[in-house]
């Protein structure tokens, strides 16, 4: 009988992970632990203040942690990691005083690997893909909170790195934009050939977008939890009627209300 191999390669490992700010004496966490596996989506829910953004700045080689190690494709260093890997922050941190191709270009005037005619035509095509070509003369100020969003995200994405961390991307978002947002993001993503790790505090977009979800315990229950998400894809919104989106959204509140997150 033919059986399909799947090559399943881990593009980031997180062991034992424990980091205190050194203002304070707590660790925001302690003992967390986590493998991502490239062109995962993974979704990472958990209270305020657990520390998740911490978690993402440390990953992305920002901040050094206090103990466990992060190894990105077998390197350990931060330095390894600095600059190869896409992070979004919560805040989309567009400069008010430049174009939308102008706060594209931001990435690749840091590097500049390339002609600057080439990276404008790779942020055009990607303008084009996102549906923002419009915009390529507009100023931050004069977009709506979804078209921000989506130039913020494909800043990140041209600023390099097959990993992409996604802070609460939507977070900020009225619950339509949102919902357009998803859509647009289940239909570009697959074609994107990234990884993705996701902070929300959504669990249906949590559901929606994910392969897996890891439930971040704060402060006395430290570590994490994980949820495989078995929904086929390509999804759509549709799919929260699925009888197993509904299972897999109880037994995610279910896990919540154990670990005292809802
Ligand atoms: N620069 C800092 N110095 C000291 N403590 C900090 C600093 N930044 C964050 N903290 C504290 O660390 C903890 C974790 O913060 P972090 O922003 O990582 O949480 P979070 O889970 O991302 O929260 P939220 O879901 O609200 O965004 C919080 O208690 C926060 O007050």
């Amino acid at each position: 009988m033919y059986k399909e191999v799947i090559k399943v390669t881990t593009i980031l490992s997180i062991q034992q992970l424990n980091y205190a700010f050194p203002s304070s004496r707590t660790p925001v966490f302690t003992g967390l632990s986590m493998d991502i596996r490239e062109g995962e989506f993974v979704s990472v829910i958990g209270s305020s203040g657990c520390g998740k953004s911490t978690l993402f700045k440390i990953i992305a080689g920002l901040l050094k942690p206090s103990g466990g190690q992060v190894i990105l494709r077998g390197q350990s260093s931060a330095a390894s990691r600095l600059g190869h890997i896409a992070y979004m922050p919560q805040q989309d941190l567009l400069l008010p005083w430049r174009t939308v191709l102008d706060n594209c270009l931001l990435p690749w005037e840091l590097r500049r690997e390339t002609g600057k005619e080439e990276a404008v035509q790779r942020i055009r095509g990607l303008l084009n893909r996102f549906g923002l070509s419009e915009l390529e003369m507009a100023y931050p100020p004069e977009l709506s909170g979804g078209m921000k969003q989506r130039v913020a995200f494909l800043r990140t994405l041209v600023s390099g790195g097959n990993l992409m961390l996604l802070d609460e991307p939507f977070g900020a978002l009225d619950a339509l934009t949102k919902r357009g947002m998803h859509r647009w993001l289940l239909e570009l993503w697959g074609g994107l050939g990234k990884t993705v790790l996701f902070i929300t505090h959504d669990l249906e977009e949590a559901l929606l977008l994910s392969d897996r979800i890891y439930l971040m315990n704060g402060g006395s229950q430290p570590g994490l939890q994980e949820l495989v998400v078995k929904l086929p894809r390509p999804r759509s919104y549709r799919i929260n009627y699925d009888p197993q989106f509904i299972a897999l959204r109880e037994e995610l509140e279910r896990r919540l209300h154990e670990s005292h997150l809802l």
